[in-house]
């Protein structure tokens, strides 16, 4: 017998008082989730701006905060909720806590949750390893939930960086109904398979097919393949599955902005809803990305127009299309609706 909660209790809220999870994830268009170190005053004023032009803005106080500013970074990021307007622009406001075994957890959430609960959409917990990771977060931020009257709950959002952690993403995306959604941790991730990079995402020229041997002896072609094509491919299935959004994750080589762009686009096209970025200047690499493409989405739209009650076989443009095509249609369509509504270009382009 499997040690799952009966149906009727899954969405009940884990504490008396606080609300009741989401039924469905609330729609919302989150190409890209922009780190930002709370601890550093320049960089925390600018969020401001940041959070116009970026759809989710996260205060990070995990790795890439030094131990004796972790304090300093939790201040910034309930500086960042009390006084940024995330609301009028639908901006996320999320924030990365330290992982469960740290001294910082405990006091991150319990400080985010009673003193900015109201305004914080997901939490994002690191080095997720399985269910009982997220089994734990999620009581603890219900009973944080009833104590501080917050009215909306906190998503959970999980970083996949550890093998242990992809064994298990099945059941960590199952695991609660405050999941939101799964994001790869490159870094962590090679560390703790003893991957052989020291890089933070993106391809590495040492992994590649070459062509066979030529009988003129010329230099063999070669192409990169792309080392995290197993891993996130695993985490669309399990993040589909459960109703949950898969993401993209860093992309380190800040300079090398063409790298940056083709991984966000493997991705996109792969599945994943969005990507991470750590500098203002992949907030619109992510955008480009994660936006349909124009002649992609006009071409669906033939494809709805022509098939309304999504059944039957048709030629458009010399192409075959079905009952399945057609949802193919319907998910692209349906995520330039979402993106036009953020963007007026982009909606007059898709001719909306
Ligand atoms: C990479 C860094 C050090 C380069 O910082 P820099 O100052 O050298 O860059 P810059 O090009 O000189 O900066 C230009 C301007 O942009 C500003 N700026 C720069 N970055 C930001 C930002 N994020 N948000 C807002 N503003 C930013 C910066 O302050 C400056 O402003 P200025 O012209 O007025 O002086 C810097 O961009 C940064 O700290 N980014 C965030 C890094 C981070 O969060 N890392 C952790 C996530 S990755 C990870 O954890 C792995 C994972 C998942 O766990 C696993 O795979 O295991
Ligand atoms: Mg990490």
């Amino acid at each position: 017998m499997s040690i799952s909660k009966p149906p009727r209790s899954f969405f009940k809220p884990l504490a008396i008082g606080a609300p009741a999870p989401f039924r469905e994830l609330p729609t919302r268009v989150e190409r890209m989730i922009h780190f930002v170190p709370p601890h550093i005053e320049k960089v925390r004023a600018k969020s401001g701006d940041i959070a116009k032009q970026a759809d989710v803005v996260l205060a990070n106080l995990e790795d890439a905060i030094p131990s004796d500013a972790k304090e300093a970074a939790r201040a910034g990021a309930l500086d960042m909720a009390e006084n940024i307007d995330f609301s009028s622009t639908g901006t996320g406001f999320w924030a990365r806590v330290n992982c469960l075994n740290s001294p910082w957890f405990l006091d991150d959430v319990t400080e985010l949750v009673t003193k900015a609960g109201n305004k914080l959409d997901v939490i994002m917990l690191p080095k997720v390893e399985g269910p009982w990771d997220i089994h734990y977060a999620d009581q603890l931020i219900a009973q944080l939930e009833a104590k501080a009257s917050i009215k909306r709950p906190i998503m959970l959002h999980a970083i996949l960086e550890t093998a242990e952690g992809v064994q298990n993403v099945e059941q960590i995306c199952l695991a609660s109904p405050r999941m939101h959604g799964i994001s790869l941790g490159p870094a962590d991730l090679a560390a703790s398979r003893a991957m052989k990079t020291t890089r933070v995402g993106g391809g590495h020229p040492f992994y590649k097919v070459i062509e066979d041997p030529r009988s003129d002896d010329a230099p063999r072609a070669a192409a990169q393949q792309d080392l995290w094509h197993y891993t996130v491919s695993k985490m669309v299935d399990a993040c589909c599955t459960a109703g949950i959004k898969p993401f993209y994750g860093p992309f380190a080589d800040i300079a090398d902005v063409e790298a940056c762009e083709q991984q966000f686009r493997n991705a996109f096209l792969m599945g994943c809803a969005g990507t991470w970025s750590l500098h203002p200047k992949q907030i619109d690499i992510a955008k480009r990305v994660f936006s349909p493409d124009v002649d992609e989405v006009l071409f669906a739209k033939k494809i709805l127009a022509a098939m309304p009650d999504g059944t039957g076989v048709h030629m458009i443009d010399g192409k075959m299309q079905d009952d399945a095509t057609w949802k193919q249609a319907k998910v692209m369509v349906d995520l330039a609706r979402q993106v036009a509504e953020k963007d007026p270009d982009l909606a007059s382009a898709y001719e909306f």
